[in-house]
């Protein structure tokens, strides 16, 4: 059977957010960290291709993204699915518009949809402005997120600066008339000229009403949300049989690298429930010390059925000192480079319960730990399952791994992420 949805997404939780949702939607996903090698076989109606492309220079996002569009329609995807941020996380010069656009191009895509918009996440759009809750994007934690600051609300603004197509708006009054209206609008959108249609989406009735309008289209830019309404144009309803995973017993541990406003409450919830938790400073790493050594001394002995937590997570005025001094990609560099080693450490000590909090930061250790796929298994909170991975750090059993999110996960997340597994 060939490939029903390809899918491209520009970091690691947020692919797995996609395959989780694609899942529970009802169909059968294999997860990639990375492109796979060109003899890989897969047997899934989605294939999810993991990158790490969210915040490179743009030539190399767009030539990461190109690659796996080759691969993805090589093994037939019928469509293609370019998974972004639901806060749509990009800077001025992308990456999403000008990956958005190499794709529309490789595939001769003359309307494409754009939608971040995640409700049971709180995530949505409306007159093409993105709310993450009842504060629009501009307003919410996300300005001061550490690489992509979002300080303009508006798509239809954000995406006109990174692309040289025109961007227009489907707005919440067309959605609401249904899918044939949808359709009707990107169609006079495109005879005007607009390449790029954000589309407003408010509940899950909106991304059902989405996913039938846009059963024909060969490429779809969104966050995960828009992908519950994809399975049923193949007639694929919702289900549970894709989330049994094996067991594995090991110790456990969490890793965050994030800076975002919910993984700092979750680092204070933990450690204020008597967690173990240990502190990474970026200026230690930046002055040379051994900081992954000294963390994995301190582990040792300590690993158990106990989480234990190793976080560089920091409030927003700390992250811009350490940056001010370090430089903002140098500070991201050397601090995923020093937990992505701890995370190897730790899964080499015993670990096979593990955590990670933040794209990139997952990147880099999915990464260092030489993850090539991932399956999908129970979610843990909505855009996060457990996963299982094989890493030859881990040996014959593998290990399971959750990537979080920065902003996703109620705040008592990494302490319920466990008791799922109990
Ligand atoms: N204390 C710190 N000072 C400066 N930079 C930091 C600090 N802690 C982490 N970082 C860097 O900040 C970045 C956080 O990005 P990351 O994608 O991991 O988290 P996030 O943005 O919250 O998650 P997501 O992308 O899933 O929303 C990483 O590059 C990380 O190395
Ligand atoms: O869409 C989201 O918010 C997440 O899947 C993500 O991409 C965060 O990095």
């Amino acid at each position: 059977m060939s490939m029903l949805l390809g899918c491209i997404a520009d970091d690691f939780t947020g692919a797995t957010d996609l395959a989780n949702n694609l899942a529970r939607a009802g169909m059968r996903v294999v997860q990639t960290i990375g492109l796979p090698g060109q003899d890989t076989a897969v047997d899934a109606d989605a294939v999810v291709v993991a990158l790490k492309s969210r915040t490179v220079e743009p030539d190399a996002a767009v030539a990461q993204s190109l690659a796996a569009l080759r691969w993805l329609r090589a093994r037939g995807a019928g469509q293609i699915y370019f998974k972004v941020c639901s806060t749509f996380d990009s800077t001025e010069r992308g990456n999403i518009g000008p990956v958005a656009e190499a794709l529309a191009d490789a595939l001769g895509a003359d309307i494409v949809p754009v939608c971040p918009a995640f409700p049971e996440n709180q995530r949505t759009v409306f007159q093409g402005h993105l709310f993450v809750g009842d504060l629009l994007l501009s307003d919410s934690s996300m300005r001061h997120h550490p690489l992509t600051p979002m300080t303009d609300a508006s798509l239809v603004r954000v995406l006109q600066r990174q692309c040289r197509g025109r961007v227009g708006l489907v707005d919440h009054a067309v959605v609401r008339r249904g899918a044939e209206a949808v359709r009707a609008r990107m169609q006079a959108l495109r005879d005007e000229g607009v390449r790029f249609g954000v589309v407003d989406a408010v509940a899950n009735d909106d991304l059902m009403t989405m996913g039938r309008a846009f059963a024909r289209l060969p490429l779809l830019v969104a966050g995960s949300g828009v992908a519950i309404g994809l399975p049923q144009n193949h007639g694929l309803v919702p289900s549970t049989a894709a989330t049994e995973l094996p067991r594995v017993p090991g110790a456990r541990a969490i890793v965050s690298g994030s800076c975002s406003a919910a993984s700092n409450a979750q680092v204070v919830d933990f450690i204020q429930r008597g967690g173990q938790a240990f502190a990474v400073d970026p200026l230690r790493i930046a002055a040379g010390e051994d900081v992954a050594g000294a963390v994995l001394a301190w582990a040792e002995g300590r690993l158990s059925a106990q989480p234990l937590l190793f976080y560089a997570t920091a409030e927003p005025e700390a992250v811009r000192s350490v940056q001010a001094r370090l430089g903002v990609e140098a500070a991201g560099t050397l601090v995923e480079g020093t937990l992505s080693a701890i995370a190897r450490g730790l899964v080499e000590r015993g670990v096979r319960q593990l955590v990670v909090a933040g794209g990139e930061t997952s990147g880099a250790c999915v990464q260092a730990l030489q993850v090539a796929r991932m399956r999908v298994g129970p979610q843990i909170d909505p855009g996060v399952p457990w996963c299982h991975a094989p890493s030859p750090a881990a040996g014959a059993q593998g290990l399971l791994l959750a990537l979080k999110s920065g902003n996703f996960g109620t705040v008592d997340f990494f302490t319920k992420a466990f008791g799922l597994l109990a």
